[in-house]
């Protein structure tokens, strides 16, 4: 996978990309990620990468060109056609780890980190492929949501994760929230551990996982569960969850 970062702060991406499992991932050869700043791609003394918003109205909005010539640039260094060109901004479509698992398959991703008030909007038609949200919320720039679908991508990579479950027992792999986990020491001021996880029995252990999942996904994420079809394994223990919760 090669991830190309188009962004006006080239060094904070790059930097923190390095760290953990983005950073393993790239020290490995797993992931190739390069970051393209416009501001490389301006042909004026003054290096422009911004201007005046048509029709008025408070800020800058960034230019189409130098955006454009970076793509381009980054699309050169790659001969695929297993390619994704997304922006990321608060107007995109909202990001779910199934739009993540079809984009860990492409070959290269170009990911758009928008500044200012936001990019020329026939850059956004023209140029992009897709325009992703991460949520509704405005930041200031679109540096920290490339660096989040860098690292959820990266995670989808066979091989990336040491043990290949680990991914797929991600909460939200399955469509639901994960169980609570416990480490050392089993006694503490803040409590103990369920017995169940201090036992030998993998199977109670499993359906007890299980079952945490379901009744914190209900408690929690309703809306979650609604999109899935749960086993008949998965219903008997949510029922089962209920009924000691109501107690
Ligand atoms: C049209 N455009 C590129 C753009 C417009 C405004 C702000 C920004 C940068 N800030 C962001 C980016 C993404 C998100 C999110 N919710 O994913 C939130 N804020 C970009």
């Amino acid at each position: 996978m090669r991830f190309d970062i188009v962004s006006l702060f080239p060094d904070m991406v790059k930097d923190a990309a390095g760290y953990g499992v983005t950073g393993k991932a790239i020290d490995n050869g797993l992931v190739d990620l390069r970051v393209w700043n416009p501001r490389d791609f301006t042909a004026d003394r003054h290096k422009t990468v911004d201007d005046r918003p048509y029709g008025g109205g408070p800020g800058m909005v960034m230019k189409y060109q130098p955006l454009l010539d970076a793509v381009n640039a980054a699309k050169l260094e790659v001969h695929t056609d297993q390619r994704r060109v997304i922006c990321l901004s608060p107007q995109g479509k909202l990001i779910s780890q199934q739009m993540l698992q079809e984009v860990s398959e492409s070959e290269q991703v170009i990911l758009i980190a928008g500044r200012y008030e936001g990019i020329d909007e026939r850059f956004i038609e023209q140029v992009c492929d897709e325009e992703w949200s991460l949520g509704d919320y405005v930041i200031s720039g679109g540096e920290l949501a490339a660096l989040i679908i860098v690292d959820a991508v990266t995670r989808l990579i066979p091989g990336v994760l040491g043990d290949e479950d680990s991914a797929k027992q991600d909460s939200h792999y399955d469509g639901l929230l994960d169980c609570p986990h416990y480490t050392r020491p089993e006694r503490s001021e803040l409590g103990g551990v369920p017995e169940v996880l201090k036992g030998g029995n993998h199977a109670a252990i499993r359906r007890w996982r299980i079952k945490q999942s379901l009744g914190r996904t209900w408690l929690r994420r309703p809306d979650l569960l609604e999109k899935i079809q749960l086993t008949a394994e998965q219903q008997a223990l949510l029922s089962e969850f209920k009924t000691e919760v109501d107690k």
